[in-house]
C-alpha cells in the first residue's frame, strides 16, 4: 500500500503542474494522502516553470530539506519552492521550516497538515531585510494552492537588486567548525586554532560543535546522533560550510556532505587554500600547487559534484583549481611537470645557499608555530641591528602570514655579522602534502647553524605548539641541529604568569619582540651559541684595487684602516674560509688576542 503510493509519488518528479499556483490542488492531496497513510512527512520542491524538481521523504518531525543545494549564495533567490507536509492537523511552519526557507532561500515555504481539513501556511522572505520572513496563514487548503508566490519573489528580487548593487564585497562564507574533543585540552576554547584558521582564510565562524570520542567515525566522522544535532545546527546558523578539524577520508567527506547538504572541507583543505592565497614567490606557488594537488589526488572521484554550482570558497583556491575536473592521468602529469620545476629552482637555492657558505656568515634560522612572532622578531632585529639598514617584512597577526623565507643580514655585539632568515610557521596536523612540498624551503632550516625556535609564550596552548615544532623538526631532519628557545611576547604576561609546564630546554631567552624587552640578551646568547671561526687579518689592498676594500667590508669586520703609500691598509675580522685566500695575497695574519 505505502509502497505503490511511494512510486505514484515518485511519478510526480519532473512533472510539469501550473506554474502560477504554489501547488496543483491533485498534487497536494497526493502528498496528503501519503503522509496520513504513513505517518512520515513528504517534501516536493518546485522550479519557477512548475517542474517537480525533487521529492523528499522524511522521518516525522525531521524535513530532510538539507539534502538540497539548491541555493545560489548573496542575497538571490534559490528558483525553487518548497511545499511539504505535516503529519497531523498542524498548520503551522515550525522554526526548522522557517530557517530552512531562509537558508536555502527558498521562493517559498509550505506545509500542509496531512489531517482534515488540510489548513497550511506558508511563508517567504520579506524584501524589508536580510533575513526576515513573512508568514501567512493559516489558510484553507485551496487558498494555500493558489497563493501568489510569483508577486512576492517579485518584491523580493527588486529589493534584493537594489541592495546587491550597493554592498561592497564579497559576502563571506559562514562557517560551521566541528571536531573531537580533546581529552588534554589547555584553557584554549574548543577548535580556537580552527576558527582563527577559518577566519584567515575569509570565512565567518558561526558555530562550533564538538563530540568526546576517542576516534572519528570511519563513515561520517561525527556519531550518527551528533550528525543530526548538526544538521539542525547548521539550519539555524545559517552555515553554508562544514569545516572539520582533522583530515577526512574522502568517502567521510563525501558522507557528510550528503547528509549536511553543505559544502564540507577538512583542516587541511582550509591550510593549502591559505598557503595558495599565501604565496607569493615562484617556488612558494609552485610548493602550493604540487601540494594541492597531492591532497586532490585521491579525492577526484565525485568531489565537489553535487555542489560545484556553489562556485568559490574555501578549498577550492588556488593554482589547482581550475585542473579540478580534469583526470588523474593529467593530474599526475601536472604533478611530475611540477616536481621538475621544483627540482630547478632546488638546485638553484642549492648554489645560492653554496655561495652564501662561502661568504661564510653563520645562518641562523627562526622557526615556530605560526603566529609565534616571528617576522616581528626578525624585523626588529633588522631594524636595530642590521648594518646596511633596510626594510623587511613586518608581523601580522594571521596564521602563515610569513610563507617565503626571507634572508637578512644583522650584526652581532661582538661585530659579526650573521644571516638570519623568517621561515613558514608550522602547525599542529601540519598536513604531510605540504610537508613534502615545501621540502625546499624547509632545507634552509636543514642548512642553518643555529635555530631560534620562538615560542608564543603568552598562548594557552604554548607547550603543546612547542612540541609540535620540534616534532616537525625532527621530521625534516633538523632534530640535531643546535636551537635556541625564545619565549616571546613576555609583555602579554600577567606576573608570574607564564605557564610552569613551559620550560624550555637550556639555551634559553625570554623577550618581547614587541616592546624590544629582552633583545639585547637574545643577540649575546646568540653570539656565544655561534662557533667562533673568525680570525683577524692585517692586508695591504693596492690602490687600483678598490673593489677588494669593499669585499672585505662585505665578509668581515674592519677595524682599522690607514692610507700607506702603496695602499690601504686595513685590519679586518674575517671568516678563517677567506684567511687563507688573503694570505695568498701576501698579507699578514696578526697575532689572534
Ligand atoms: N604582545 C605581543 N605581540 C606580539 C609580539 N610578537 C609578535 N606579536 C604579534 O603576534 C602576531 C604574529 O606575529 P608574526 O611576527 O606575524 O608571527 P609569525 O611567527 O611570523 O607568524 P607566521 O608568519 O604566520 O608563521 C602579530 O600580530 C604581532 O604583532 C610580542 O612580543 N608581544
Ligand atoms: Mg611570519
Amino acid at each position: 500500500m505505502a509502497r505503490s503510493r511511494l512510486e505514484r509519488l515518485t511519478g510526480l518528479l519532473e512533472q510539469q503542474m501550473d506554474a502560477d499556483l504554489l501547488l496543483d490542488p491533485e498534487v497536494g492531496k497526493e502528498l496528503v494522502l501519503f503522509t496520513s497513510l504513513t505517518g512520515r512527512e513528504v517534501a516536493l520542491f518546485v522550479d519557477r516553470r512548475g517542474r517537480v524538481v525533487d521529492l523528499v521523504v522524511g522521518d516525522a518531525h525531521t524535513v530532510v530539506m538539507m539534502d538540497h543545494d539548491i541555493r545560489r549564495g548573496t542575497r538571490r533567490l534559490a528558483g525553487v519552492r518548497c511545499i511539504h507536509t505535516h503529519p497531523g492537523n498542524s498548520p503551522h511552519l515550525s522554526d526548522v521550516d522557517l530557517s530552512a526557507l531562509r537558508q536555502l532561500r527558498l521562493d517559498c515555504m509550505a506545509v500542509i497538515a496531512a489531517a482534515e481539513p488540510h489548513r497550511g501556511s506558508a511563508a517567504y522572505l520579506s524584501p524589508d531585510g536580510e533575513s526576515a520572513i513573512e508568514t501567512v496563514g493559516p489558510l484553507r487548503y485551496e487558498k494555500l494552492c493558489a497563493f501568489p508566490w510569483r508577486e512576492t519573489v517579485r518584491l523580493y528580487e527588486k529589493s534584493a537588486s537594489s541592495v546587491e548593487t550597493t554592498a561592497t564585497g564579497a559576502e563571506k562564507e559562514r562557517a560551521f567548525l566541528i571536531g573531537l574533543e580533546e581529552t588534554a585540552a589547555g584553557e584554549e576554547p574548543p577548535l580556537e586554532e580552527l576558527a582563527q584558521l577559518a577566519e584567515t582564510a575569509g570565512a565567518v565562524v558561526v558555530g562550533r560543535m564538538t563530540q568526546r570520542m576517542e576516534r572519528p567515525d570511519r563513515a561520517t566522522y561525527l556519531g550518527s546522533g551528533k550528525i543530526r544535532e548538526l544538521t539542525l545546527a547548521l539550519q539555524v546558523t545559517r552555515a553554508d560550510l562544514l569545516i572539520v578539524d582533522e583530515e577526512l577520508l574522502p568517502a567521510q567527506q563525501r558522507r557528510l556532505e550528503s547528509l549536511t547538504g553543505i559544502r564540507v572541507v577538512d583542516r587541511t583543505a582550509v591550510i593549502l587554500d591559505i598557503f595558495a592565497s599565501r604565496a607569493r614567490t615562484r617556488e612558494g606557488k609552485l610548493q602550493v600547487e604540487l601540494a594541492q594537488l597531492q591532497y586532490l589526488l585521491p579525492r577526484l572521484t565525485g568531489q565537489g559534484q553535487a555542489l560545484s554550482r556553489l562556485g568559490g570558497g574555501i578549498g577550492t583556491r588556488g593554482p589547482g583549481e581550475t585542473k579540478l575536473e580534469t583526470d588523474r592521468r593529467h593530474l599526475r602529469r601536472r604533478m611530475s611537470e611540477l616536481e621538475g620545476e621544483l627540482n630547478h629552482v632546488r638546485h638553484h637555492r642549492e648554489r645560492l645557499r653554496h655561495s652564501r657558505q662561502r661568504s661564510d656568515l653563520p645562518l641562523i634560522s627562526m622557526v615556530g608555530y605560526t603566529n609565534a612572532g616571528k617576522s616581528t622578531l626578525s624585523s626588529l632585529l633588522v631594524a636595530r641591528f642590521a648594518p646596511l639598514g633596510g626594510p623587511s617584512p613586518a608581523g601580522e597577526d594571521k596564521l602563515f602570514a610569513t610563507l617565503d623565507p626571507t634572508t637578512r643580514r644583522i650584526r652581532l655585539p661582538g661585530e659579526q655579522d650573521v644571516l638570519i632568515s623568517d621561515t613558514v610557521g608550522f602547525i599542529r596536523k601540519l598536513p604531510h602534502s605540504l610537508v613534502r612540498a615545501f621540502r625546499a624551503t624547509l632545507e634552509e632550516i636543514v642548512a642553518a647553524d643555529l635555530l631560534l625556535h620562538v615560542v608564543d609564550a603568552s598562548h594557552p596552548a604554548a607547550v603543546e605548539q612547542m612540541r609540535t615544532v620540534e616534532a616537525v623538526l625532527a621530521e625534516i631532519g633538523a632534530g640535531e641541529k643546535p636551537v635556541l628557545t625564545v619565549l616571546n611576547k613576555i609583555d602579554r604576561l600577567q606576573p608570574g604568569g607564564m605557564d610552569a609546564l613551559l620550560r624550555p630546554p637550556d639555551p634559553w631567552v625570554a623577550l618581547s619582540a614587541h616592546t624590544g624587552e629582552g633583545v639585547d640578551g637574545l643577540l649575546e646568547k646568540i653570539a656565544r651559541l655561534l662557533p667562533d671561526d673568525r680570525v683577524t687579518v692585517d692586508v695591504l689592498i693596492p690602490y687600483d684595487q678598490g673593489k677588494q676594500i669593499d669585499h672585505l667590508y662585505r665578509i668581515g669586520v674592519v677595524r682599522e684602516l690607514t692610507y700607506e703609500a702603496e695602499g690601504v691598509r686595513i685590519r679586518a675580522d674575517v671568516p678563517k674560509v677567506y684567511a687563507g685566500a688573503l694570505l695568498g695575497r701576501q698579507m699578514t695574519v696578526p697575532e689572534e688576542t
